[in-house]
């Protein structure tokens, strides 16, 4: 029997998506053992900058990655949302399962919800996309920077001078978190979620036919379908992550894709927002973008990433 060896990011997160997948393989009868490999990535090493100043998102794909091309390990599952738009040539995402709760909530103390903090609340969130949305909904809000994971995030919203953080349900619901912690739950109208939350991205080698074969038994066509356009979005959108940039696709009843598309300046006074309807993921994805793009969403972009460099 082959012994499949998955790479995976230390943290707790990490560790309980890359068995969950391993669990999830095994009971669809997949003939493979599988074996966890840990590896310590750039991105998590680093935890006293600004994620967006040092290399984005990339940083903690890229060391699990080299390892996926180095023969090293076999398959990887990320975050779908720490994944950049490109893969390096030769891998793959050879499987996405079912998506967890896509929304993004709110945790406060004395459970307050985002309309009853109030002026000058303090709320944590190290996401621009969070901030620029919440701050559009509640300009009076005080946004503080927050970093660390899940159970540290919580930890501080206790022990330090924070009234509410934000975090994705997905994370919390995988960490073993009951709903009772959550105070609200923001739907997209409020906080459109970053394009492929609560979904989980698995990555190999595109060669590697056996497993590929083996991976396609987890796939969820509807996930894979929605996140496409997110994707699709998100990489001809091309804003890096220095601009607050968010994108959700649903299936309508009729099996259309239906993508919101957002991206916003960091302060939230300025959002551009769409919505496109269609059956092909990539051309939804394209013409969320080219719209947004028609009303000067590049332009901001520009303009934000000009203001970021200066400073
Ligand atoms: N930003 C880090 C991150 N990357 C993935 C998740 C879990 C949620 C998901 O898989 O979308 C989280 C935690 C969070 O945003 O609260």
């Amino acid at each position: 029997m082959r012994k499949i060896i998955i790479g995976s990011r230390r943290s707790k997160l990490a560790l309980t998506q890359t068995n969950w997948v391993a669990d999830q393989l095994k009971k669809l009868g997949v003939p493979f053992e599988f074996e966890v490999k840990e590896i310590v990535t750039k991105g998590d090493k680093i935890l006293d900058v600004t994620l967006s100043k040092v290399g984005g998102k990339g940083l903690f794909v890229k060391e699990i990655e080299q390892a996926l091309l180095n023969k090293e390990i076999d398959m990887a599952v990320h975050s779908m949302k720490d994944m950049p738009a490109i893969l390096p040539q030769g891998l793959t995402i050879g499987c996405i399962p079912p998506r967890e709760d896509y929304r993004d909530v709110i945790i406060s103390k004395g459970h307050m919800t985002l309309r009853d903090l109030p002026k000058g609340a303090k709320v944590g969130t190290s996401s621009l996309r969070r901030s620029a949305q919440i701050l559009a909904e509640c300009p009076d809000l005080d946004i503080k920077w927050i970093r660390g994971n899940i159970d540290t995030r919580l930890q501080k919203l206790e022990s330090e001078d924070y009234d509410a953080i934000v975090l994705a349900a997905a994370g919390l619901s995988r960490m073993g978190w009951s709903s009772d912690v959550v105070t609200e739950y923001l739907e997209p109208q409020i906080c459109l979620p970053a394009v492929g939350q609560g979904a989980l991205a698995i990555e190999c080698r595109e060669d590697d036919k056996e497993l590929l074969e083996q991976l396609a038994k987890l796939t969820c066509e509807e996930t894979k379908e929605t996140v496409t356009a997110e994707r699709a979005f998100l990489h001809k959108m091309e804003g890096g992550c220095q601009v607050p940039i968010a994108g959700f696709a649903k299936l309508t009843d009729d099996k259309q894709i239906s993508l919101t598309a957002l991206v916003a300046d960091p302060n939230g006074k300025q959002i551009f927002k769409e919505t496109v309807i269609g059956k092909d993921p990539m051309i939804v994805g394209e013409q969320a973008a080219d719209l947004l793009t028609q009303q000067g969403a590049k332009e901001l972009i520009d303009r934000v990433k000009r203001e970021l460099d200066e400073s």
